[in-house]
């Protein structure tokens, strides 16, 4: 299997955020984690990117035990993560935010920075490629000068899929990637994401917009209470009675979108 969890647990004090999730991504496949306010989506996130330790349990990458890597790790294996656009730099351009990003994963040490050694300048030249490649894949390169206080907030959402494109990752972690956004704009991000996995990209995303996630996931995984409550395609999570009760019947009924 491409990417999974065995039983991961975290523990904050006494409460356990995450308790005893196994799950498992196929490559280029997209898979959606849902769940109510405090089921332990983003901790879950958290424990597969490396940012809180795990207190037991075992994730595997392509048959790597990631579990105790720290994130920098996880990111140059290629798993990559989008931050919420709130990190973004208003004042720079958009191209910008993703060299600065891209940099801040890929630099060279203080002294080629200072001396502007060779190879600080093939790696600049590397992350400019990188960056422009990003920007036209999220189909934003006519933007690329502006500054990001100038674009919309769903180009915002954009930048943020190419801030974790810019890396080349095998696998990335949208959370809310369509949060904050109307629901044409939603059509546009869910046609990215779709467009990512078909390029071979492992998607998984946290995302509360319900319609959209019936339509664009392969697979969905229930959280409730930090444990896994039921986990299947769209079709089989509409029909889940403990899903069902989890939600009271609400949001899991919503209007399925066609993408
Ligand atoms: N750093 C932390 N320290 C202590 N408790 C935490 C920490 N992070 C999360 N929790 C707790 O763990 C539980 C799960 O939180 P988490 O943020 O993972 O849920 P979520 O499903 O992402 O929720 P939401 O949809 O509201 O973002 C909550 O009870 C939360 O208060």
């Amino acid at each position: 299997m491409f990417f999974r969890t065995e039983g991961i647990t975290k523990r904050f004090g006494g409460l356990a955020a995450v308790e005893d999730v196994s799950a498992s991504f196929e490559k280029g496949s997209i898979t959606a984690i849902i769940g109510p306010n405090g089921a332990g989506k983003s901790t879950f996130f958290n424990l597969i990117s490396g940012i809180h330790p795990i207190t037991s349990g075992k994730v595997f990458f392509k048959d790597n035990d990631i579990t105790k890597m720290p994130p920098q790790q996880i990111a140059r294996l290629g798993i990559g993560r989008t931050f919420q656009t709130t990190n973004l730099f208003e004042q720079s351009t958009v191209l910008d935010n993703v060299l600065i990003g891209h940099r801040l994963r890929t630099k060279s040490g203080i002294w080629d920075a200072i001396f502007r050694t060779a190879r600080e300048k093939e790696e600049e030249k590397r992350s400019y490629e990188k960056a422009m490649q990003a920007l036209a894949f999220v189909e934003l390169e006519n933007v690329v000068e502006h500054p990001v206080s100038l674009i919309s907030q769903e180009e915002k959402k954009r930048l943020a899929f190419a801030l974790a494109l810019a890396t080349d990752p095998e696998m990335v972690l949208l959370d809310e990637p369509a949060a904050g956004v109307n629901p044409d704009e939603t059509d546009g991000l869910a046609y990215l994401m779709r467009k990512m996995a078909d390029h071979g990209i492992t998607v998984c995303l946290i995302e509360h917009k319900m319609p959209m996630i019936m339509s664009l996931a392969d697979k969905i995984v229930v959280l409730n209470h930090g444990k896994k409550i039921a986990e299947g395609r769209p079709d089989e999570i509409r029909q889940n009675e403990a899903v069902i009760q989890a939600y009271l019947g609400g949001e899991v009924h919503a209007p399925v979108k066609q993408y």
